[in-house]
């Protein structure tokens, strides 16, 4: 399988956020998406997700040979600020996403084993969303968004806020994701991007860009990217 990003373009007011991207992810493989604030990466996410309009551009899933354009229901975005429905219980929102996505869930656990495969405490799970801590908001969000085994998964800097036992955790449960399906996964924290990330992604001048780490050890391939990031024009 391999999305595709063909021609994507897109401004807000006089400024290019994103110029003419053309690029293609692989299967099976995590993507870390590295720029600089206000590069564009949540743009980039927000445009392949449709929740803003492109000023030109297509995306496509290949699979088997066989190509078409990239539907709603291929993709999870795990956003950066998690929203969360804050009037249900944890309990009730799972079993309201369960009943809404009962056709397109493949194998469905119990409500328990989710919470549990998540690491949410039997006391917690019958408490209101909006009691629930921005970490632990942010772990419902990506199980929501895993629980329909989605073939692109989009995550916006989704480990920042988590503890870091939970953040080794969920490092772990992507690995253990990333087959079958293309994962893009944008962050700040540098370590993070190298130990997670089969690709660094460099979004820069509204350009997509690999970094190739060939071989460079981490302390020599980090230099890299920063020069690389260093050249990003700020005005
Ligand atoms: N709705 C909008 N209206 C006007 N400008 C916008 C809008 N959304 C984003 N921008 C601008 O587009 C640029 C890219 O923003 P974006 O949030 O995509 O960057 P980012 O790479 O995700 O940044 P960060 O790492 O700080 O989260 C910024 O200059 C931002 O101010």
């Amino acid at each position: 399988m391999k999305f595709t990003i063909e021609h994507l373009s897109k401004h807000f007011e006089k400024k290019e956020v994103l110029r003419d991207i053309d690029f293609t992810f692989e299967e099976g493989k995590i993507y870390g998406l590295l720029g600089r604030n206000g590069a564009g990466k949540t743009t980039l996410f927000n445009c392949i997700n449709r929740d803003i309009k492109t000023d030109g551009g297509s995306f496509y899933l290949e699979e088997d040979g066989v190509r078409r354009e990239l539907k709603s229901e291929d993709i999870g975005y795990v956003l950066s600020v998690p929203t969360v429905p804050e009037f249900l219980t944890a309990r009730e929102f799972l079993k309201f996403f369960l009943d809404i996505n009962e056709n397109s869930i493949r194998n469905p656990k119990s409500i328990d084993e989710y919470f549990e495969y998540m690491g949410i405490a039997p006391d917690d799970r019958d408490k209101l969303l909006k009691d629930y801590s921005h970490g632990m908001k942010n772990k419902m969000q990506m199980l929501v968004n895993i629980m329909v085994q989605p073939k692109l998964l989009l995550l916006d800097e989704p480990l920042t806020s988590l503890d870091v036992v939970v953040a080794e955790e969920m490092k772990q449960l992507l690995k253990s994701l990333k087959q079958e399906r293309i994962t893009i996964f944008s962050t700040h924290i540098m370590d993070l991007a190298l130990d997670l990330c089969d690709e660094i992604v460099l979004l820069s001048h509204g350009e997509l860009e690999v970094v190739e780490k060939s071989n460079l050890d981490n302390q020599e391939f980090k230099t890299r990217i920063i020069a690389a990031l260093r050249e990003e024009d700020h005005v």
